[in-house]
């Protein structure tokens, strides 16, 4: 199981009722992961500033922590969504603000980092946890989300999706991989860090890896074909773009939809059902072992 949901605006005017309708896709995916969710949203940029999305231990530890933050680096903006918090900080204080995170924070978490992406998941039902953060307010241009069902590592935050694979780009997974175990060791050995035993965070590390040798995020989609053994169908999120692959078996479900206002991704067409225009669009299942892209 685990439930997919992706919203990719095309159209502006769409950009304030995102995180309204990516909030009720992923509620409606609730069924197929009931353990955890998360989403990541694009949403606006500054100049010069970079985005770390932090989760502490709870929400008043995180909003503790966002003082010290604020008090240490006067240049920081804090934004609290129960127990995370974006943190925008010039791009020159980015390096010693994650020193000082490992340093005096210990407790906390970087779960995302760019210039637009933000990243929040918790254990709890999909709904719950879109609530909690606040997901329906959120304005943007594209949205990924995932609900979790577990296969291959406890119910934990930290199993929770999406996983970040570097600046501005994140990954959702559904199905598992079976050759995590060996691909992890070999990733160590090339320097990731890894914090679960969860098979969709070496994944993640995988495509950071390639992409850290030179591969476009594309390229890195097309050689994981060869290298991750199992079921999957991934949804990509990149600064400007939004991404698809399933493997070349592909027996885990996925639907799309395109019109000229946006595409969409759902594990199943009901996610779609209520999105507007949906009458209208080009309804399709994605190709197996196909990279599909979308940026503007
Ligand atoms: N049910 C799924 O698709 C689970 C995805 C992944 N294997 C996990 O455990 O997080």
């Amino acid at each position: 199981m685990c439930g997919i949901v992706g919203l990719f605006l095309k159209d502006p005017t769409l950009e304030p009722e995102l995180g309204r309708l990516t909030a009720a896709m992923l509620a409606t995916m609730s069924d197929r992961g009931p353990d955890s969710a998360g989403f990541a949203v694009y949403g606006t940029g500054e100049a010069g500033q970079t985005k770390l999305t932090v989760r502490g231990t709870s929400p008043l530890s995180i909003e503790e922590r966002a003082a010290e933050i604020e008090a240490a680096f006067p240049g920081a903006q804090t934004a609290l969504h129960d127990t995370h918090a974006v943190i925008s900080v010039p791009e020159q204080e980015v390096e010693a603000l994650i020193k000082w995170l490992e340093r005096e924070a210990p407790e906390t978490e970087i779960v995302g980092r760019g210039a637009r992406m933000e990243i929040f998941k918790e254990v709890g039902l999909p709904a719950q946890v879109a609530e909690r953060f606040g997901l329906a307010s959120m304005r943007g241009t594209h949205a990924i989300g995932h609900t979790r069902m577990a296969t291959e590592s406890a119910v934990t935050t930290d199993g929770a999706h999406p996983y970040s694979t570097g600046k501005d780009q994140c990954l959702v997974h559904n199905g598992s991989l079976s050759n995590h175990n060996n691909l992890r060791r070999e990733l160590r050995r090339e320097g990731l860090k890894f914090e679960t035993e969860n098979d969709t965070e070496v994944a993640a590390g995988y495509l950071t890896w390639r992409m850290r040798e030179g591969l476009s995020l594309g390229d890195a989609l097309k050689v994981s074909l060869d290298d991750l053994d199992g079921f999957y169908t991934f949804v990509v999120g990149t600064e400007n773009g939004f991404g698809v692959l399933r493997d070349g078996i592909a027996c885990k479900p996925a639907v799309m939809a395109e019109t000229d206002r946006y595409v969409a991704f759902g594990s199943e067409y009901r996610v779609l059902a209520d999105l507007p225009g949906i009458d209208q669009a080009r309804i399709w299942e994605p190709e197996p072992a196909t990279v599909y892209f979308w940026e503007r």
